[in-house]
């Protein structure tokens, strides 16, 4: 079964537009894991344009209410503390969730866009990644399907990697004649992963259109999502729209 992480980030995107506390994040994310969903993902960024520290701390305990799901915070173990924002690392020792998936983002970028370039960030990261092992949390690292690259994330301590999605989306909604390409570089990439005793975790820009033939991915355990399926939610409901995507992980 490969499980279906729901990224919170626009739900708190539209919250901080408007003063207090409408709509309730954490209220979303229980509707989320009633309606069956594994996990929830949040990705705090310093500057604090959706998810803000006490977030964590809030779908944290959520979480912990319900057996067996995890909960998943993703960010740059390198950028902050800014304001009231106090680094990732800090915040994520704290709330201990299941899961940190560190990304590469600079605070300038719109968005997620790129996998870590472990030749050059592999040291500086190798003591995060053990920290946070040291603290049971598993540790999964953003990654483009990049076969050296994916060797060095077993070499630095990852448990997992994410394979970042995309260039994969992108080509699937332009009808690339690259499509069939880029979806064996990703599946040379899981395959690799798995030689190496990585486990696979997936995301970013993942869809209801491109999804169902991403989920033939061999070994993929996680999808997380969250964009287009608040925009799903927006026409269908946020419970009709977590159960659409469980339906299609499930080949339904
Ligand atoms: C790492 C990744 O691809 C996404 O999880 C990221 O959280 C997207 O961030 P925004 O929601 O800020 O675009
Ligand atoms: N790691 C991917 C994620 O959490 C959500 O990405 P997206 O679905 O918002 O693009």
């Amino acid at each position: 079964m490969i499980a279906l992480s729901v990224n919170l980030n626009k739900i708190a995107l539209i919250r901080n537009s408007r003063e207090g506390n409408f709509p309730d994040v954490v209220a979303h994310g229980r509707t989320c894991l009633e309606t069956g969903a594994q996990g929830i993902t949040v990705h705090p960024r310093p500057d604090q344009r959706h998810i803000r520290p006490g977030d964590v701390r809030d779908l944290a305990r959520l979480c912990a209410g319900f057996e067996g799901i995890e909960f998943n915070v993703e960010g740059n173990p390198f950028a902050g503390p800014m304001d009231d924002y106090p680094g990732l690392m800090p915040l994520v020792l704290e709330t201990a969730p299941d899961q940190c998936t560190l990304v590469p983002d600079s605070n300038d970028q719109l968005t997620s866009d790129h996998g870590f370039d472990l030749k050059r960030d592999g040291s500086r990261l190798e003591p995060i990644i053990q920290q946070l092992k040291d603290a049971n949390i598993r540790v999964s690292l953003f990654m483009d399907p990049d076969l050296e690259q994916i060797s060095l994330a077993r070499e630095v301590g990852a448990d997992r990697i994410e394979l970042y999605t995309g260039p994969y989306a992108e080509a699937v909604a332009q009808q690339s004649d690259q499509l069939d390409a880029v979806f064996a570089a990703h599946c040379a990439a899981a395959e690799h992963a798995r030689t190496l005793g990585l486990g696979i975790n997936a995301g970013h820009d993942l869809n209801l259109i491109n999804l169902p033939r991403y989920r033939t991915l061999p070994g993929l355990q996680e999808v997380s999502i969250g964009h287009a399926l608040t925009v799903d939610a927006l026409n269908m409901g946020l419970a009709n729209a977590v159960s659409a995507y469980l339906n299609c992980l499930s080949g339904n």
